[in-house]
């Protein structure tokens, strides 16, 4: 099978993202962890799938596999690659475009000064829908794990994240904590691990221990869910700088309304590999 792709990037967080409407390519999991091996394969954090749509409401439908080659609902920084590899492949000529993902649909705008904007849909807070057990909705929870107490946000951009404050992002444990409480009881289809410092009112420093990868540069879905929960908290305004190791995302929300996240898409190359 002779495989046509783009390797691309958002703030670091990358992607091998595959036409399917022009292919049509069927990976399973084993292969799609073998390709995301840095050392083996192509390396990537998740695979991003273009796929013609399933509905008419929309112009195309989106799948996102983690880099462990499981199938999940949302990826915000794949979505502002997404936009842009449609125009670099010239899949249609519009500047915005409507979304299916498993998550729900995202609506993506290409901006004149090269940045994407995406409305990445309403958060969800409600326990069950995220999923997350609890008896009723929080803002704060408390977790356990291993004799160890941490205080969390749970929210929901199509994908599950937990969120917790830190003093100090640079040295906290993302990959101890994050590990320990990715797939934690309370989480039943395990969750992202946000690490938040605010720094000021409209400004956050942001580490993300994501499911089925571990720690990336950046994590766009993160980035919105972590600013809705400082949002919630009055800790954070909107419109906030949320600065990941990769790069920094504009992220504004308000109560009701969707959240949208504006920042940089990069292609690096195009390449085939034969499987
Ligand atoms: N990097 C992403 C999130 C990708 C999916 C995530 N690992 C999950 O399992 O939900 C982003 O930019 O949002």
């Amino acid at each position: 099978m002779l495989i046509h792709f783009s390797k691309m990037h958002g703030l670091g967080n990358d992607f091998m993202v595959i036409d399917n409407v022009t292919q049509n390519i069927f990976l399973n999991t084993e292969q799609i962890a073998a390709l995301a091996d840095r050392n083996r394969g192509i390396g990537f954090d998740q695979l991003l799938m273009v796929e013609p749509p399933y509905d008419p409401d929309v112009d195309f439908h989106y799948r996102i596999f983690n880099a462990d080659g499981s199938e999940v609902q949302q990826c915000g920084n794949g979505a502002r690659c997404f936009g842009r590899f449609i125009r670099h492949k010239g899949l249609s000529n519009k500047n915005s475009f409507r979304v299916s993902t498993k998550g729900g649909v995202i609506s993506i705008e290409l901006d004149k000064e090269g940045l994407v904007r995406v409305d990445m849909g309403e958060p969800v807070l409600q326990p069950q829908a995220i999923p997350f057990k609890a008896n009723k909705q929080e803002i704060t929870y408390i977790l356990r794990a291993e004799e160890q107490t941490f205080l969390c946000g749970a929210v929901s951009m199509g994908n599950p994240h937990c969120i917790m404050l830190v003093d100090d992002v640079d040295n906290a444990p993302v990959d101890q904590v994050g590990a320990l409480l990715t797939k934690h009881e309370r989480f039943p289809e395990a969750a992202n691990i946000g690490f938040l410092q605010i720094v000021s009112d409209q400004h956050a420093r942001l580490r993300v221990f994501e499911r089925g990868v571990g720690e990336t540069q950046a994590c766009g879905s993160g980035a919105c869910a972590a600013a809705v929960w400082g949002m919630l908290q009055e800790r954070l305004e909107s419109p906030a700088r949320i600065e990941l190791p990769g790069g920094t995302l504009e992220i504004s929300w308000q109560p009701g309304q969707s959240v949208f996240m504006t920042g940089e898409a990069s292609h690096v190359y195009d390449g085939q590999i034969v499987l």
